[in-house]
């Protein structure tokens, strides 16, 4: 288990036009997010701006805890604002004092919230149309928000009406697919990675995805994409002990191997305390 030091997350030079000067220590979510190591020991970065990352596997495979290291290192950034929304409550709970909006096992509240995001995303996209731009930066008057959604089949088809999972699925389809350009960026994860709960189409719109240990090569392809098992590339192969290995695969790029840095629920703490103080002191 490694552990935890502040200065681990480099702070990388900002050359997108319009970023929020951040205080100093504080992270930007502009910058490249830390996941963990590759197979050649290789650091491995994602960089989430612009971009949604679609999280999948079996129970236990490891699928938080990288949800984890993504939503500290926004934790840490004073330029986005955190949306929750954790069907099994703990795993994002922690992170609670620091974000705009949590919501628990609660498929009415997610609604609320997930419309609410909605409208947010509306307003955006006619302030782009009405300035002849593409995409939001900071100077837009806009701030980048990250919503995490861990367990996505919990609101597609386990709590609530049928209309209400509906709605969900509809309203996390929307933000996801306009989000990017607006500045909202969408870190879904599942343990069900089945055509049901991940549809190729919504699938399609996540630029990264992560695969951890999946039971059958097609739950594998429902999160990589369609045949990558059959070359070759599946999380079929990832070994039950292996936790927190995943293949990671970028917006056009090979699945690549990787072991995610572990977060244990001290460094939780740490993280968002300081989180905290950054916050209040931008
Ligand atoms: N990178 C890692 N390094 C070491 N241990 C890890 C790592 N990732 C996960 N683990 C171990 O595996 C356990 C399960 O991980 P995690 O909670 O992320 O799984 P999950 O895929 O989200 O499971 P579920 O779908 O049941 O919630 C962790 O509590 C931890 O003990």
């Amino acid at each position: 288990m490694s552990s935890f030091k502040p200065n681990r997350f480099k702070v990388f030079p900002r050359r997108e036009p319009g970023v929020t000067p951040v205080p100093k220590g504080a992270l930007s979510i502009y910058d490249p997010i830390y996941l963990g190591v590759d197979t050649r020991g290789k650091s491995v970065y994602v960089t989430l701006m612009y971009r949604n990352i679609l999280i999948g596997g079996e129970p236990g495979a490891g699928k938080s805890v990288a949800l984890g290291n993504i939503v500290s290192h926004a934790a840490l950034c004073t330029d986005v604002d955190l949306v929750l929304i954790d069907g099994k409550i703990v795993e994002l709970l922690p992170y609670a004092p620091v974000a705009e909006e949590f919501v628990g096992n609660d498929i009415t509240k997610a609604l609320r919230v997930l419309r609410k995001l909605q409208a947010d995303l509306n307003e955006r996209y006619l302030h782009l149309a009405r300035t002849g731009r593409k995409k939001i930066t900071a100077d837009d008057g806009y701030r980048a928000k990250l919503v995490a959604i861990d367990e996505l089949a919990y609101f597609t088809v386990t709590v609530g009406t049928k209309e209400q999972q509906e709605e969900f699925r509809t309203l996390v389809r929307d933000i996801v697919a306009r989000g990017r350009a607006a500045g909202i960026i969408v870190v879904a994860a599942t343990q069900r990675p089945s055509a049901d709960i991940v549809p190729t189409s919504l699938r399609d719109l996540f630029g990264y995805r992560l695969a951890f240990r999946c039971a059958t090569d097609s739950s594998s392809d429902i999160i990589l994409g369609t045949g990558w098992a059959s070359q070759g590339h599946t999380a079929v192969d990832i070994e039950p002990e292996a936790l927190g290995v995943g293949l990671l695969r970028a917006e056009g790029g090979f699945p690549r191997r990787l072991k995610t840095a572990y977060l244990n629920d001290r460094h939780v703490n740490q993280i968002v305390r300081r989180a905290a103080h950054l916050r209040r002191a931008a």
